[in-house]
């Protein structure tokens, strides 16, 4: 065959994804890890360009703990971690704001409009679209959502653009929450009803026993997810995507997708053919 009948033969192939996803809502956590390396994180966003092209109602929440830790490394800010989320007092607050919302999703809005697409880069601060209140006196200024005001996204949902989230929140009194990404994808996806909840992480996905490549994870059900996270299973970062997953599920989301952005074309692999990349969580 030659290489022109074969990207018509694959084009027809993936007709049938095209029709089944085409309307219908994918909301993306885009990690901070996997945004470090500049061919990476090209492919990952022409991905996502060519699932809005073809008709899919794209949500991009994104993280971006790198940036916020070389910009607290700047104002020589210690900070720590405490069960996969930031202890965040008064100065972290206003620098994870900076570099979240600020850099990491202006240079995301502007990557997608030079790859030919076009983006809207909003925080869960504009439209009260991530309401918060603290979550514990422990961890400062860390936000425990209370509310998604969707409306926002889904206006630039209907229009040409992609949404491009950071995860921020604010408090009836006008406080601003640093929020954990993942919790806020999360609870986006299950504020949208979205079909697909997809978080890309630098990781290949879940195991039973990490970092052991025996223990890969294909697919697991929530009821089991359960017995690895109280056997201790599950640490640092994984804690708060887990966590975030297990609740927007309780919440009606049907189906979640940990994906390693660092494999070239993930986001298509996993959406357009039938072996499944990452690990599959079912309700
Ligand atoms: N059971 C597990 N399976 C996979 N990864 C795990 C597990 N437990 C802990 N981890 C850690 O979680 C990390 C992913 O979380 P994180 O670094 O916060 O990613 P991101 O910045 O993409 O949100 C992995 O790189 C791994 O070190
Ligand atoms: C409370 C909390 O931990 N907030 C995170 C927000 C960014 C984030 O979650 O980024 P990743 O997705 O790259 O990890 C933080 O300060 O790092």
């Amino acid at each position: 065959m030659t290489d022109s009948q074969t990207i018509a033969k694959i084009l027809t192939e993936s007709l049938t994804y095209l029709l089944k996803y085409r309307n219908q809502t994918v909301v993306i956590k885009y990690g901070g890890n996997a945004m470090t390396n500049d061919k990476v994180k090209e492919s990952i966003l022409k991905d996502i360009l060519l699932l809005k092209t073809v008709g899919i109602k794209v949500v991009l929440v994104h993280g971006g703990g790198p940036a916020i830790a070389e910009l607290l490394d700047k104002y020589q800010v210690e900070s720590q971690f405490i069960k996969g989320l930031r202890y965040t007092d008064e100065q972290t607050a206003h620098l994870a704001l900076t570099a979240l919302a600020g850099a990491v999703n202006k240079t995301l809005v502007q990557d997608l409009i030079q790859l030919g697409g076009n983006a809207v880069g909003i925080s869960g601060i504009d439209g009260k679209m991530i309401e918060a209140q603290q979550l514990s006196d422990e961890l400062g200024y860390v936000g425990k959502i209370t509310n998604i005001n969707p409306a926002l996204i889904e206006q630039i949902v209907s229009t040409d653009a992609i949404p491009v989230i950071a995860s921020a929140g604010i408090g009836r009194d006008g406080q601003i929450y640093n929020i954990n990404a993942d919790t806020a994808a999360s609870r986006i996806a299950g504020s949208l009803k979205a079909e697909q909840f997809i978080v890309l992480s630098d990781v290949r996905g879940l195991y039973a026993d990490y970092p052991d490549e025996e223990s890969f994870i294909e697919k697991i059900a929530l009821t089991e997810l359960s017995k690895l996270v109280s056997n201790g299973k599950i640490t640092d970062g994984m804690i708060p995507k887990i966590e975030a997953i297990k609740y927007a599920m309780e919440e009606g989301l049907g189906r979640a997708v940990l994906l390693d952005g660092r494999v070239p074309n993930a986001l298509l692999l996993e959406l357009f053919t039938d072996k499944g990349q990452g690990t599959l969580i079912t309700s």
